[in-house]
């Protein structure tokens, strides 16, 4: 039995870890620890993002030595060109000293969000006043306001944990010579 541990206390993303093991039928079992990001607490690009995901993923090797495998996720935002993104990363870190990264679907921000992050507002507060409701980054996510809930933040996350999974896979077989 694989022992995963997460590197958040935050259900939307727990939720995520725990349908990968459940669809890909893998013999694990998830803890979770409130770990630092190291990064700002609201990050404004992709390099700062990806940086939180793979800062909490070998933070949690460090929490726990029956942990196999830390899984760190991070949202943040991302600019293009004057238009603001949410972009979100997650990591994987092993024993061994293997980070495998992968970065999930953006969405363009409405303005009156996009204006209060860059006032240094944190979305998660932002997407609350917008949305009328209480803890959003607990719950559909900012995506899943934005999409009328056809994309939550679960799903999203569990889109970037597959790519992550698929990868180690993938990784495993060149190693064996499989590839
Ligand atoms: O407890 P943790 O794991 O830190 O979860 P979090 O909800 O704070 O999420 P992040 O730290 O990864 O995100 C950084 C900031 O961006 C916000 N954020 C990112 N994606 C979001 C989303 O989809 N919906 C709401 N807030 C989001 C979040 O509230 C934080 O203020
Ligand atoms: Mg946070």
């Amino acid at each position: 039995m694989t022992i995963i541990g997460v590197g958040t206390k935050n259900p939307a993303k727990i939720d995520a870890v725990k349908q990968l093991i459940r669809s890909g039928d893998i013999d694990a079992i998830i803890r979770s620890y409130n770990v630092p990001s190291g990064v700002s607490a609201m990050p404004m690009s992709d390099i700062e993002t990806r940086q939180g995901a793979i800062n909490r993923a070998k933070a949690v090797l460090d929490q726990d030595e029956a942990v196999s495998f830390g899984i760190g996720m991070e949202g943040g935002v991302s600019d293009i060109e004057g238009d603001m993104y949410l972009c979100n990363w997650a990591a994987a870190a092993d024993r061994f000293g293997h980070v495998i990264s992968a970065g999930g679907a953006r969405i363009l921000l409405p303005e009156v969000l996009a204006e209060g992050v860059r006032a240094g507002n944190e979305l998660g507060d932002i997407a609350d006043a917008y949305a009328h409701q209480k803890n959003v980054h607990t719950h559909g996510g900012t995506i899943g306001v934005l999409t009328e809930g056809r994309i939550t933040r679960t799903e999203m996350f569990l889109h970037i944990l597959k790519l992550i999974e698929g990868m180690y896979a993938h990784q495993k077989n060149v190693q064996h010579g499989e590839g």
